[in-house]
């Protein structure tokens, strides 16, 4: 039901303020067009706000964390109970994203949506929906149910998160093993063979590399997911934070407001946003590109051009938080440049511009 209200409620960009977002840019001190992907950032933010002369207020990191069936397979370097074991260190601030995200000046949500342990930690949400994935190498992830719920869980996060003041969000994953289950989600939607979604992850060896593609093929062997139903790929071969992470992308572009996209796994959940509805696409920002493999793919599936190219491969909302201080400095440039006219500069002349 909220699921469906969340569909329905995603709009279209406001044409009338990114027009006016690009004659303010247009008009601005500095040769047309000349700070590139900042002036195009600041008109996408005018059409998703509306607000001609966009702001960054309040910043927000959710992050989603579930746990994988699939690492029976053998398919990551680290034991499945590290998942459980780093939430701490995430809301103590001492994990990757809880420094960037305390670097970019972002609120640091973290939500337990799937994790295979109790987890009792204060700062902790508890939204648990299953303890845990099934293995995807031998059956479904979840089921259809299951999914719904990690979705609308997380668009309940992005509700409250935007009730609270977000006017930027960002999201992050932690789930040992999850990379293997967002391969087969490009795999199924992509029409791509598991050599080619598979990647290093937390950088396992040639051996496991080999057993991770293995438990790809098989995931998609005897789940068969149909990629013309979004809901049956998510449940057969994604993953507890993967659905509530795209649930968070759905429920920011049901309150248009932007939401940056971090690395493989939320790339993953960005897909099944947009293929559950091809408009959310508009309200996200692909951050960086990922040196997993694979994630180049996914943006071209999305159609999404990264902002950032910093060799990075951790997710949690890494990239993402990163890439706040880009996206606030957008806004900056729109609001508190001045014009040729407020700013006493003489007009550039018209006719020898390149159109
Ligand atoms: C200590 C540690 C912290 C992390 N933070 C994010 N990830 C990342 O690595 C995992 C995915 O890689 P794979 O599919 O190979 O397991 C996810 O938890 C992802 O968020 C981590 C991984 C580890 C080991
Ligand atoms: O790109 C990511 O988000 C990523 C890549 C490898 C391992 N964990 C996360």
């Amino acid at each position: 039901m909220l699921l469906e209200m969340t569909l329905r409620r995603i709009g279209s960009l406001d044409a009338g303020a990114m027009e006016k977002a690009q004659r303010r840019l247009d008009s601005l001190i500095k040769p047309p067009g000349s700070l590139g992907v900042l002036e195009e950032m600041a008109v996408r933010l005018a059409g998703i706000t509306g607000d001609p002369k966009p702001q960054v207020r309040n910043k927000t990191v959710i992050v989603m964390a579930g746990d994988h069936g699939v690492v029976a397979e053998g398919v990551s370097v680290a034991p499945q109970q590290v998942t459980a074991q780093m939430l701490p260190a995430f809301v103590g601030g001492v994990a990757g994203i809880g420094v960037l995200a305390r670097h970019a000046g972002a609120r640091l949500v973290v939500v337990d949506v799937g994790v295979a342990v109790p987890v009792e930690f204060p700062g902790v949400l508890q939204r648990k929906v299953r303890a845990g994935t099934g293995n995807i190498a031998v059956g479904p992830a979840m089921s259809r149910e299951e999914a719904v719920r990690a979705l609308e869980t997380g668009i309940e996060v992005a509700q409250e998160e935007i009730e609270r003041g977000a006017g930027l969000l960002a999201v992050g994953d932690m789930g040992i093993g999850n990379t293997t289950p967002s391969s087969a989600i490009l795999a199924a939607f992509g029409g791509y063979t598991a050599e080619e979604v598979a990647g290093r992850g937390t950088m396992v060896n040639d051996q496991v590399l080999k057993r991770k593609i293995g438990a790809i093929a098989r995931a998609l062997q005897v789940n068969r997911p149909d990629p013309q139903d979004a809901l049956d790929v998510l449940s057969k071969v994604g993953g507890l934070e993967i659905a509530g992470l795209a649930g968070v992308i759905l429920g920011a572009a049901a309150g248009r407001v932007p939401v940056l996209i971090d690395g493989f796994i939320t790339t993953a959940a960005a897909l099944v946003a947009y293929k559950l509805q091809p408009k959310t696409r508009e309200f996200m920002i692909a951050s960086h590109l990922s040196e997993e493999q694979g994630h180049r793919l996914m943006l071209e599936q999305l159609n999404l051009t990264p902002v950032i190219h910093m060799k990075m491969r951790l997710g949690e909302g890494t990239g993402a938080a990163l890439t706040m201080h880009l996206v606030e400095a957008a806004t900056r440039i729109i609001r508190e440049m001045a014009s040729f006219d407020e700013a006493g500069v003489s007009a550039l002349e018209e006719d020898k511009i390149l159109k």
